[in-house]
């Protein structure tokens, strides 16, 4: 992990902490890390999500490679240097947004496995607060939906290092969630974590009951 550069730091606690705040939410912060192929659905799913659990009352909030790459990461490309670094300052926010108290979901290809440890490991709660969710669909389904037609500049040799074509995934060995959105839909894939989330305790199951009464 990159040492901090500055020397004399001393981290300063407040009054109000992680706890006071999840109280306050009524439910755990935690973070669902969604990693997968290019057009493997994790944009899709990570809003799907999004918007089931703003229907049962959590607070949420989701960051997104093509977005976060506008603003915090604009400086970074997708040679492995500047992925590492993508992934490691998304990490970080993500750490943050667990200290709000917040569900946060990231929707990063995130490829390598190291980096997605290393953003596991920023935060060692003994009742696991990050969830890495394997997006998982086959290289030549997710060539087919190309949803922003990026395989098919990236096999004409227009994007160089394109995942999965001349740049590589390294899938999760054990992730908490493993999603084959080839052979599920989309309200299949939501239904999964939700089921993970409330049989492992992340949220409450009578939320799930508030959601379908409105
Ligand atoms: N070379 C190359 N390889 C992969 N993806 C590329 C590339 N160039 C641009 N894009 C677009 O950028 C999105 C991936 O950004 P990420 O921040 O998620 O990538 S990474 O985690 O740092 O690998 C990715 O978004 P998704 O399709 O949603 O995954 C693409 O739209
Ligand atoms: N079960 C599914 N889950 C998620 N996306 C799916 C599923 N089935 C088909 N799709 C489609 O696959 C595409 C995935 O694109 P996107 O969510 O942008 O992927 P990513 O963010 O991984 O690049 C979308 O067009 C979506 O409608």
């Amino acid at each position: 992990m990159t040492q901090s550069k500055s020397s004399n730091i001393v981290w300063h606690e407040g009054t109000v902490g992680r706890k006071h705040r999840e109280l306050l939410n009524q439910h755990r912060g935690f973070t669902i890390w969604f990693t997968g192929l290019s057009g493997s659905g994790k944009s899709t799913l990570s809003v799907a999500l999004e918007e089931r659990l703003y229907q049962m009352g959590c607070r949420t909030y989701r960051l997104d490679g093509d977005n976060v790459r506008t603003g915090l990461n604009r400086d970074l490309a997708f040679s492995p240097e500047d992925r590492i670094e993508n992934i490691r300052r998304i990490g970080e926010v993500a750490k943050l947004f667990r200290d709000a108290g917040l569900i946060n979901l990231t929707a990063f290809i995130s490829p390598y496995r190291q980096d997605r440890d290393m953003a596991r490991n920023l935060s060692q709660r003994a009742d696991n607060d990050f969830l890495e969710v394997f997006v998982d669909a086959p290289l030549d389904v997710c060539e087919q939906r190309d949803p922003k037609g990026l395989y098919k500049k990236a096999r004409a040799g227009s994007i160089p290092n394109f995942t999965g074509i001349s740049a590589p995934y390294e899938a999760p060995e054990y992730p908490e969630i493993h999603i084959r959105t080839d052979e599920t839909s989309i309200e299949q894939g939501v239904d999964q974590i939700v089921a993970y989330l409330i049989e492992h305790g992340y949220i409450e199951a009578g939320l799930a009951d508030t959601a379908r009464a409105t």
